[in-house]
């Protein structure tokens, strides 16, 4: 579409038109399915990427965007799908993946909140619900997952950033992710959500600070996926659970897919360390996302070989 680019930040309208044409122009490898609308009623496409045998594979889910300003997480799904449909054929790993699992990619979660950030405030975070009581707008998708709800590091005030929501799941942008999980979750073997900033590279728990029941082998893959990452560049990212190697936050959507029974459930926090923080330079797409597809395709390369 005109004037999309993968190494630019595209706006709504832009990324809309795009899922468009690469799932047309990529149909035997690409089909597009709307799992719900957002608060302001934008649709919510979630591009199902793999070879079409005509039954459902084993699955990764693949999230970004969660966060409205948090730009470089969209950036990198778009350059997931693109990879994915261009190395496919010729790249053993991607070929070998494509063809026995399907990848559902949600290139932005939180549409109102992105297209808010495009258009009004480049900070904003949260989703764009209004509730009655407080002229204060959204919840924090990322707290209102049902996990350990409204506990460790969140807030039942309105007006904060990490504002749990009325309830697990008030936001609807939440609910329809974790209804297609849900549904799906016979076949979903990881779940993989992006983020920015800090160069991490964390997985369950956040709402406690109790290791996880796998948490050896989560570590051991999160290190040896950081270590792929690193390999390309340099950039230096550190693994471990989320309470202690972030800060404690209930609500997340890692927990909840973890304790739902995915197994391999990962947050990423891509790049820089603060130096841009949220406003990353468009320089820097390119090697953020070539460097985070190491990450990224070794992790599926793994749960890959559980099968
Ligand atoms: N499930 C929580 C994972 C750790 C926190 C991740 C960050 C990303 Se901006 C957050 O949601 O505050
Ligand atoms: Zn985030
Ligand atoms: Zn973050």
């Amino acid at each position: 579409p005109r004037s999309h680019s993968y190494t630019k930040y595209n706006s709504w309208d832009k990324i809309q038109a795009w899922m468009s044409s690469v799932s047309a122009a990529n149909s035997d490898l690409i089909s597009r399915q709307v799992i719900g609308k957002t608060y302001e009623g934008r649709p919510m496409n979630v591009l199902q990427i793999g070879k079409k045998t005509g039954s459902p594979k084993p699955a990764i889910f693949l999230d970004c965007g969660i966060h409205a300003r948090e730009w470089i997480s969209t950036a990198f799904c778009q350059w997931f799908v693109n990879e994915a449909v261009t190395t496919y054929g010729s790249d053993s790993q991607m070929t070998s993946l494509l063809n026995q699992m399907d990848v559902y990619v949600l290139p932005v979660f939180n549409i109102d909140g992105y297209d808010y950030t495009w258009k009004s405030n480049r900070m904003w975070r949260k989703t764009r619900s209004s509730k009655s009581g407080t002229s204060c707008r959204g919840a924090d998708p990322n707290r209102n997952f049902n996990a350990g709800w409204c506990t460790l590091g969140t807030s039942s005030n309105p007006c904060s950033d990490i504002y749990c929501g009325s309830k697990p799941e008030s936001e609807i942008e939440v609910k329809n992710v974790a209804d297609f999980i849900r549904k799906n979750k016979s076949i979903i073997k990881a779940y993989i959500t992006v983020h920015s900033y800090s160069q991490l590279l964390l997985f369950p728990y956040s709402y406690s600070y109790q290791l996880a029941a796998d948490h050896a082998e989560l570590m051991h893959l999160a290190e040896a996926a950081t270590s792929a990452l690193t390999s390309l560049y340099g950039t230096q990212y550190t693994p471990g659970p989320g309470a202690t190697t972030i800060y404690p936050a209930a609500g997340g959507s890692d927990d909840w897919a973890y304790d739902l029974g995915v197994k391999y459930s990962y947050t990423f926090e891509l790049r820089d360390t603060g130096r841009y923080g949220f406003l990353l330079p468009e320089s820097q797409i390119k090697p953020t996302c070539e460097e985070t597809m190491l990450a990224v395709k070794y992790i599926a390369t793994y749960v890959q070989k559980t099968l």
